[in-house]
């Protein structure tokens, strides 16, 4: 197997400006396949602007990537083997849960025998089935992110997305969470799990990406991260977070001199 086959995600220098505002500066990291992948930043910092790029829903303004091999230039190449769960899961209220199921594994041309099976297991999962078949309409937050959680992996992805998938959900709901990307990464899917819950990453991650500014400031394990090099101790993943995404005063940000 070469370098490429292991990877899931590799970006060059990814970056994304919107008129003035630079959202992912220079971005270049690598994600192995069958890892969690914790990806955290500050508000701001560029997490969503990543994650649209490699599930190719936003074309970079430079730079490249690949997602499970393909180039995210080329979007038919890529979607089939993604999964993304972003802040909004794209549902229609008008259906049921098991109808919105069905329909996303009819896009993904999942044979209807086994997509059933599956639906059924996930329902199951997340305590969902006696509401089923009941329009999403009249579903709470956390029924909805359940849906849209299901709705991103049901196709057994090679890279799931997901964007703060325990939001909305009550403590036995994020557990089941937090279980089923455990069982998933076992299974090799390789998840990139965005969420300010540091705990949730903490338990979860092989490897932990930060992002600052549209720019990564750290990578690494997560007991990499949190040991402080210069004297060994451990901090926790908060701590860590916090130090690596200090503002930066604006006298050191740039060595030119102001004009007067
Ligand atoms: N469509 C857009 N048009 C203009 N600016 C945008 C757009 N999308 C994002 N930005 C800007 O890009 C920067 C990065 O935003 P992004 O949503 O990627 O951050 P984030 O890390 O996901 O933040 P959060 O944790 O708050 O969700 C921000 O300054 C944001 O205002």
């Amino acid at each position: 197997m070469d370098g490429a086959d292991v990877l899931a995600i590799r970006t060059d220098e990814l970056t994304k400006r919107y008129g003035e505002t630079t959202a992912v500066d220079g971005l270049t990291m690598t994600v192995d396949r069958g890892t969690v992948y914790g990806f955290l930043g500050p508000n701001g910092a560029g997490k969503t602007t990543t994650m649209r790029m490699l599930t190719t829903l936003t074309r970079p303004t430079s730079g490249t990537g690949r997602v499970a091999g393909e180039p995210i230039a080329d979007r038919e190449a890529v979607t089939p083997h993604i999964g993304y769960l972003p802040e909004e899961p794209p549902i229609y209220d008008e259906l049921t849960a098991r109808e919105q199921l069905e329909y996303a594994a009819g896009l993904r041309d999942l044979p209807e025998d086994e997509s059933a099976e599956r639906i059924g297991s996930l329902l199951e999962r997340f305590d969902l089935l006696a509401d089923a078949d009941r329009r999403i309409e009249g579903y709470s937050k956390g029924m909805r992110q359940k849906v849209g959680v299901i709705q991103a992996v049901l196709h057994e992805p090679v890279v799931a997305f997901l964007d703060e998938p325990t939001s909305g959900l009550d403590p036995r709901a994020a557990r089941t969470m937090r279980e089923t990307i455990a069982d998933l990464a076992d299974r090799e899917m390789t998840i990139v799990l965005s969420t300010h819950i540091l705990p949730v990453v903490d338990e979860l991650a092989d490897e932990i990406g930060v992002i600052h500014e549209g720019e990564l400031v750290a990578q690494g394990d997560p007991e990499t991260l949190k040991s402080r090099a210069e004297t060994g101790e451990t901090r926790s993943l908060e701590d860590a977070f916090l130090e690596v995404t200090r503002e930066t005063p604006a006298t050191e940000r740039s060595t030119e001199p102001r004009p007067e």
